[in-house]
């Protein structure tokens, strides 16, 4: 039997609840629903290589899913399957409840024709996407200032900065009002004020109740896009759900460092943490400076404040700071678990005509 036809049963809680939601039917009205979606690629030289492993992921109206992952973890075949630039090995994707409807895509690589102005690419794909020839102009001068392209509306794509192309990939992928749109890396090469300038745009999108799936190696534009974001290790998620929660269940929890006024009162503040954060562990002992690591899946920050407000005087602590893990810290713990060993994710090839993932699988 091939490997992506048995049952995932080493599934994280998260990524089972929505593999669950999605095949019992609960994300059949998202914007997008992928159902046990799988690519194995044949290779010569490596055998076979599985990319993507019964990926299940429901993405609702107004969501911007964040699609993350080490290179190599199979982010854009996904998108490649999804937009139809890859056949599929198992699995479906429906898009508002059909297989293939109108999406835009902003590809990884950008898809332009050197000699081609930004105009004339915009009329190329509204000839595409079906744009009636009277509403044409209107709509490619909407896009070419909707992403201030319209200082470069008439020269050569060739001649463009990487970060005014990465915009006109963008701007392609918005014509004709697509429901969902897919953005590989939208903001690569772009300049910081260019990077916000294109967040608030993504985010006038999703306020008009459209949806947005996106991968990005910056955990800075996740934080300020999305909604909810799924890690992905050697074709699967390993975590699903939203920042705050992914960082309270997989983060390193609050670092806690204290200075106190002289060394000697050091002894008072390691007792007082043996006593009120038994969990806490001490990172660092350094003359009068302390710092802890504590787990923040019991305990909140306004407790760990109102403890610390509490013994600042009494145990002469000269200043103390409170951070809590960063999505950078997330990201990088499931990241290490991704095999660069290839032999880790050869399988076997598919039956031909054999489902992916059976209907009795754990699902
Ligand atoms: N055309 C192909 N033929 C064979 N193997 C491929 C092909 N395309 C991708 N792969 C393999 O599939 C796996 C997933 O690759 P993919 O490009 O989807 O990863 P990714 O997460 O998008 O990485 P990146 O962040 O670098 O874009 C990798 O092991 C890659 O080597």
């Amino acid at each position: 039997m091939p490997v992506s036809c048995q049952p995932i049963d080493d599934d994280d809680v998260d990524v089972a609840c929505e593999r669950r939601r999605v095949l019992r039917g609960d994300a059949d009205n998202d914007k997008l629903k992928i159902d046990n979606l799988t690519k194995v690629y044949k290779s010569r030289k490596m055998g076979h290589i599985l990319a993507v492993d019964r990926l299940c992921l429901g993405v609702r109206p107004g969501e911007c899913f964040g699609l993350l992952g080490v290179n190599g973890a199979g982010k854009t075949t996904t998108f490649k399957m999804l937009t139809g630039d890859e056949s599929t090995t198992g699995g479906e994707a429906f898009i508002n409840g059909n297989r293939s409807q109108s999406i835009g895509y902003c590809p990884q690589f950008d898809a332009l024709f050197d000699d081609l102005t930004a105009r004339e690419h915009l009329e190329l794909y509204t000839r595409l996407r079906g744009i009636p020839w009277k509403d044409q102009e209107r709509v490619v001068q909407w896009a070419l200032e909707k992403l201030e392209l319209s200082k470069y509306a008439d020269k050569p794509a060739g001649t463009y900065s990487g970060g005014n192309k990465r915009k006109l990939s963008t701007a392609i992928a918005l014509i004709g009002y697509p429901s969902l749109i897919f953005l590989d890396e939208p903001t690569t090469g772009m300049d910081p004020k260019a990077r916000r300038f294109l967040w608030n745009l993504i985010l006038d999108i999703i306020k008009t109740g459209r949806s947005v799936v996106l991968t990005s190696h910056s955990m800075e534009e996740c934080e300020a896009l999305c909604t909810r974001l799924g890690i992905m290790v050697n074709g699967r998620f390993k975590c699903l759900g939203s920042i705050q929660h992914l960082k309270n269940r997989f983060g390193d929890g609050y670092m806690i460092t204290v200075r106190t006024k002289s060394s000697s009162n050091v002894k008072e503040v390691l007792r007082f943490f043996n006593r009120n954060f038994p969990e806490a562990v001490l990172k660092e002992r350094h003359h009068t400076k302390i710092q802890y690591q504590l787990k923040s899946e019991r305990i909140s920050l306004a407790q760990v404040f109102s403890k610390m407000e509490q013994v600042v005087e009494v145990l002469g602590i000269e200043d103390y700071s409170v951070s809590q893990t960063t999505l950078d810290n997330v990201f990088v713990n499931f990241a290490k678990k991704q095999s660069d060993n290839l032999d880790q994710q050869e399988v076997p090839p598919p039956v031909p005509g054999q489902s992916p993932c059976s209907a009795s699988s754990t699902c």
